[in-house]
């Protein structure tokens, strides 16, 4: 079923368009990333899912209602969420934690136990992240809106991060998870929708968003013997033969790999030295998005 529904979502701020024609679903369980180049619309997407921002037109359905009316549902991780300097990370807890009736203590599944006495001001980026993220969930939700959890973090607190987020989702909280990424869309990430000039360009999941570019599979490998460029050419799964010196570069689909080695095995050739790479989601990201920079913060 679906937890999260977007219909044909719009939002302008003035003149300009923010969001345009937008329409999705994220089944309860999910972690669905969201990704897209700076300005693309994906911040103003997850405020109206989170019901801080009224859309202009379409609608947003959590567990079937207007957010509005679920707001205890939804555990909002913003993207500028700053506390006093001086407040401790228990005091914030706390403070969170009186605004439920049934609130949920994450510190401890979080690793902040040991830094509650600590002031805000003084935690790690990383730690300022996990509490976010515990102050997100005090309510407990059963969807979690992170936008750009990651952004400014160190690799290894980047991954850490990571396997909180896991563990979120292993608790059975759906994940809307806004992100610069592809690292980590490919990684956590169960679908992905990309973001274009206020619309999705594309939805898929990670490896289906690979598979749609064109010769997305890469074959190579040197012949024992002369093998005929344009048999190569003519198969299905092919979308472009070159040569390199001696070695034969075939690119298509995935499937490419059975029908080179069939044909070459047909004609007893042995393919040497092969192998075979796949465009990764980076590269598929630069053509859905038109060139943008995913990673420009
Ligand atoms: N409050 C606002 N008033 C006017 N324009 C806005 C406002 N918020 C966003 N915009 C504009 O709307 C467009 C979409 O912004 P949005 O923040 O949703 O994009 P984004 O994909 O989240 O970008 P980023 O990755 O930089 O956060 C941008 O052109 C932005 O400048």
């Amino acid at each position: 079923m679906a937890i999260i529904a977007v219909r044909d979502l719009g939002k302008r701020y003035g003149r300009k368009v923010a969001v345009d024609s937008v329409s999705f679903e994220v089944a309860e369980g999910e972690i669905f990333g969201v990704l897209g180049p700076n300005g693309a619309g994906k911040t103003t997407t997850v405020e109206c899912v989170s019901g801080l921002r009224r859309p202009d037109r379409g609608s947003v359905t959590v567990l079937g209602r207007p957010p509005a009316e679920v707001r205890s549902a939804i555990g909002v991780q913003l993207q500028s969420s700053e506390l006093p300097e001086r407040m401790r990370v228990r005091e914030a807890l706390s403070l969170f934690s009186s605004f439920y009736p049934a609130p949920v203590d994450w510190s401890e599944r979080l690793g902040l136990s040991a830094h509650l006495g600590v002031e805000f001001g003084r935690l790690s980026g990383g730690l300022k992240q996990r509490l976010s993220i515990a102050l997100a969930l005090a309510g407990s939700p059963r969807v979690a809106i992170l936008d750009e959890l990651t952004t400014g973090l160190d690799p290894q607190a980047r991954r850490d991060t990571w396997s909180v987020i896991e563990d979120v989702r292993s608790a059975g909280v759906t994940v809307l998870l806004v992100t610069h990424f592809m690292e980590e869309a490919e990684r956590l990430c169960d679908r992905v929708a990309v973001f274009r000039d206020g619309r999705i360009a594309a939805l898929d999941t990670p490896s289906g968003l690979v598979s749609r570019v064109d010769g997305a599979t890469r074959v190579r490998f040197v012949p024992s013997a002369p093998v005929d460029l344009a048999a190569l050419r003519a198969l299905p799964d092919v979308t472009d033969v070159t040569t390199a010196g001696q070695q034969i570069v075939v690119s298509g689909s995935e499937d490419l790999l059975h029908a080179v080695t069939s044909l070459l095995a047909r004609r007893q050739v042995v393919a040497r030295g092969l192998r075979v790479d796949q465009v990764s989601l980076d590269d598929a990201y630069v053509e859905l998005t038109g060139g943008s920079g995913a990673e420009d913060h």
